[in-house]
């Protein structure tokens, strides 16, 4: 079942250390087949050096393994609440990389400071907060994905147009129409959150562009005039 959509999970997963966003077995990457109904997901716990294709782990839209021999990412419940809340998106990426992970565990939004950063996210990633601990009892991934759910609805954020997000005290999470295209943004926001912390520690002696400027260079790369859920 969905064997090419295992091969291209597969192949994303192992772009992850290929790119720097991983150390041992931090990190995974899904893929869903709308018209199915099903992800696939990297397994829980393999090293990506012994990782093959058949390893995936099939999964329904609730989180249940309707196919594979080994566990499912323990993030599975979160994936599977984005694929829920996000009916666009068919990729997602969740790592510890460093650069967002120094962001995520200060428990800030990483600024749009350049270009760089708006060529691919709409404004500020923003930073999830620390569940509750009756939410942490209720099942730590699965209300994971509720507060990133929360996060965007209450900021009025666009999931298509900043496809990523922190979680604070843990790390980012990127998603995109494909497996590729989540890791591409998982890239992305390493590299900013990396360009950022430098450049708001030499902000003390300059000034970054406004934020006008830096959404004007996203519409036009995007080719939106206006985009909805953004002021
Ligand atoms: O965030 C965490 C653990 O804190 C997980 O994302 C692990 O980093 C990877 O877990 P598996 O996908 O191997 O279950």
């Amino acid at each position: 079942m969905l064997e090419a959509l295992k091969e291209a999970v597969f192949k994303a997963n192992l772009d992850l250390p290929k790119h720097g966003l991983v150390k041992y077995t931090w990190g995974n990457v899904s893929a869903i087949d709308r018209e199915a109904g099903l992800f696939v997901i990297k397994p829980s716990g393999v090293k990506y050096e012994t990782l093959q294709a058949s390893d995936m782990v099939v999964c329904d839209l609730a989180g249940n393994v309707v196919e594979g021999e080994l566990n499912p990412s323990s993030d599975t419940p979160t994936h599977a609440v984005l694929y829920q809340s996000f009916p666009e998106i068919g990729g997602i990426v969740h790592t510890h990389s460093t650069w967002s992970t120094i962001w995520a565990q200060a428990g800030l939004d990483v600024p749009a400071m350049g270009t760089t950063h708006a060529d691919t996210f709409y404004g500020p990633v923003p930073c999830a907060r620390f569940l509750t601990q009756s939410e942490i009892d209720r099942g730590y991934e699965s209300e994971t994905g509720h507060v990133i759910v929360e996060t965007f609805k209450n900021r009025g954020i666009d999931p298509l147009a900043v496809p990523g997000v922190l979680l604070h005290g843990h790390g980012p999470f990127t998603w995109g129409k494909t497996a590729d295209i989540a890791v591409m943004n998982a890239v992305v926001l390493d590299e900013v959150a990396k360009m950022n912390l430098f450049s708001r520690e030499l902000n003390h002696f300059s000034e970054s562009l406004p934020q006008r400027i830096l959404d004007k260079h996203y519409l036009r790369k995007h080719g939106k005039e206006a985009y909805y859920g953004q002021k």
